[in-house]
């Protein structure tokens, strides 16, 4: 595929003040099996959010696993987590895993003050997690256990609670998945403000929405290793846009067409240039908007189908 830079483009660390994650030759394999994983090497900054794509069972989940050392199986390698010399890793480290795991007999706030607890002094302890009860907009089940929660404010509790330390280095292994539309936006748009606000992020998702709403970066799991690496705007900037607009003119409706390189917001701003021109004084009936998103082409690239699955 054009789009899709091999081995070029990786997040890379040519200033390491601000790096926050080095992955170097990583290899895993589970006990006895043939490796999952093999050769990886991955570097985030601040504010650089590599977005993981691959099919089931590609290794997405084994690839956070294996960085973070959380299942033995590391074969070689070497991995730096957080910021350099800040030695506090667990502060500075915040995963939320596929699984949920939160306390079910606790509440909500109860699990927020219990996951603060763990790596806050005490002093901050309260503030971390009303914090995460508001970010994660959580007031209205704060006192409900978590056994009587619904599936998705079940997930959204286990984010919350996964980085009440407000960690600068963050993975998320499917977030989304069980949340609703809502529940969806406000995530999407807490971590547009960690991104923002210079904390790095592994995000898995089998949504490309998703890679493409939260992410600068995107890889793909495939056969072993980590095939492709790129900033997401490359990716999205070698496929086309096409504009089409309808006009109602004097000699009948007239149909403009013209391409538009790279992501729709570029595309917009095409559109709107034609019209600071003139082109669409006589009126506009309809404009259409296509645009190669990541979705499609992601369906273009045999590597990859397989590994999006539609929203509901
Ligand atoms: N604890 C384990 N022991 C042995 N093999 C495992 C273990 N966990 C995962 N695997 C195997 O490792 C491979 C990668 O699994 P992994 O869960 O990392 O894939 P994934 O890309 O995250 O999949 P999905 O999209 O379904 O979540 C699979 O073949 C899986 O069966």
């Amino acid at each position: 595929m054009t789009g899709l830079t091999r081995d070029s483009g990786t997040p890379t660390d040519q200033a390491t003040g601000d790096r926050l994650l080095a992955v170097t030759d990583l290899s895993f394999a589970y006990g006895d099996s043939p490796p999952v994983l093999t050769g990886v090497t991955l570097r985030l900054r601040a504010g650089e959010v590599l977005g993981v794509l691959g099919r089931n069972g590609a290794g997405k989940s084994t690839l956070i696993n294996a960085i973070l050392d959380i299942v033995p199986g590391r074969r070689g390698g070497s991995v730096t987590l957080g910021p350099e010399g800040s030695g506090d890793v667990r502060r500075h480290v915040g995963v939320a895993g596929q699984r949920v795991s939160l306390y079910k007999k606790l509440t909500v706030a109860e699990n927020l003050t219990h996951a603060a607890r763990l790596v806050l002094p005490r002093r901050r302890v309260a503030a971390a997690a009303e914090r995460a009860v508001e970010d994660f907009g959580l007031a209205r089940v704060a006192r409900t256990p978590v056994h009587r929660l619904s599936g998705g404010w079940e997930r959204l509790s286990h984010i919350a609670a996964s980085f009440v330390h407000a960690p600068r280095l963050r993975f998320l292994d499917e977030p989304t998945s069980a949340l609703d539309f809502e529940t969806r936006t406000r995530l999407v748009a807490l971590m547009a403000r960690w991104r923002r606000d210079g904390d790095a992020m592994i995000v898995t998702s089998h949504y490309p929405e998703d890679i493409e709403e939260t992410c600068t970066h995107v890889a793909v799991v495939s056969g072993g290793t980590v095939v492709g690496v790129g900033p997401l705007r490359d990716l999205l900037g070698g496929y086309h846009s096409e504009l089409l607009a309808r006009i109602d003119g004097e000699q009948g409706p007239l149909t403009l067409r013209a391409p538009a390189p790279g992501t729709v917001a570029q595309a917009a701003e095409t559109f709107a240039r034609w019209a600071g021109e003139g082109h669409a004084a006589s009126g506009v009936e309809s404009v259409r908007l296509t645009s190669r998103n990541l979705r499609e082409i992601i369906s273009l690239d045999p590597e990859l189908q397989g590994s999006v699955v539609e929203h509901d």
